[in-house]
């Protein structure tokens, strides 16, 4: 499978309260169709790491590649463009808009992207909510939603655009057990059937030994790698 994400020799600092390094070094390379999950003690730089893959955040050292396409040194506007095209978000909370219906909150990435008509994105959006199986709240406002079903439709609107990456920051950790397993086959479908990519941070043990891969940070580094053996497809 070809490298989808690349960083080199990435290194970022914070000056607040005192200067100190966050990420030392990080080389890392994912694959296509790979479902990544990081994990490691809470304040190690897992969300950091997370802010800079996902082109969030600009200020480091070192290089960031994505779909061959090299992203240090773009400008915000070039990397806003390219992150809604490229890269949708997961959340541990969902971040919907909770005054707009279920269906007008999944397809805003897409009017943003401004690539297809109206019609076609509330097609879109439509299927989305179906792959989730929420497509029955679609004109119901989000804020009526359980949690569970909110996450599903932040999942549907962050496939809206159909990217090569999926980042999740914690997507299972304000779910129930029933609700992270959801959130879980939804992305082992999205890597397996669709080849997309999911790069989580989770704390949700079950979740990255299940996962394809487990990168372990420590302190700012990554201190291991380790792929998790699954059964062969029938
Ligand atoms: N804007 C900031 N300015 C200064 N220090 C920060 C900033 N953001 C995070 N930090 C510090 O950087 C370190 C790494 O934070 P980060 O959020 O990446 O860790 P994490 O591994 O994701 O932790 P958690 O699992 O608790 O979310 C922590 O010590 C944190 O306090």
């Amino acid at each position: 499978m070809q490298t989808i994400l690349k960083t080199e020799h990435v290194n970022k600092y914070f000056y607040e309260p005192q200067k100190f390094q966050v990420l030392k070094d990080i080389n890392l390379e994912v694959r296509q169709g790979e479902f990544l999950s990081l994990v490691g003690k809470s304040g190690c730089g897992k969300s950091t790491l997370l802010y800079v893959i996902s082109t969030m955040d600009t200020d480091y050292e070192g290089t960031l590649e994505i779909n061959g396409m090299q992203l240090t040194g773009k400008t915000q506007n070039e990397l806003a463009r390219f992150r809604n095209e490229h890269i949708g978000f997961v959340f541990q909370f969902h971040f919907l808009l909770p005054e707009f219906s279920v269906l007008q909150n999944v397809m805003i990435p897409a009017l943003k992207l401004g690539k297809y008509t109206e019609k076609e994105i509330e097609a879109r959006a439509m299927e989305k909510l179906k792959l989730l199986g929420v497509e029955e709240h679609a004109t119901k406002r989000a804020s009526k939603l359980s949690g569970g079903q909110q996450q599903r439709v932040a999942i549907a609107r962050a496939l809206i655009n159909d990217p090569a990456i999926i980042m999740g920051d914690e997507p299972t950790g304000n779910l129930d057990s029933y609700n992270s397993q959801v959130v879980f086959d939804m992305f082992r479908q999205i890597t397996s059937e669709f080849g997309q990519t999911i790069i989580t941070v989770t704390h949700d043990e079950e979740f990255a030994a299940n996962s394809d891969r487990v990168v372990e940070m420590s302190d700012g580094m990554i201190i291991g790698s380790k792929a998790n053996l699954r059964p062969e497809k029938q």
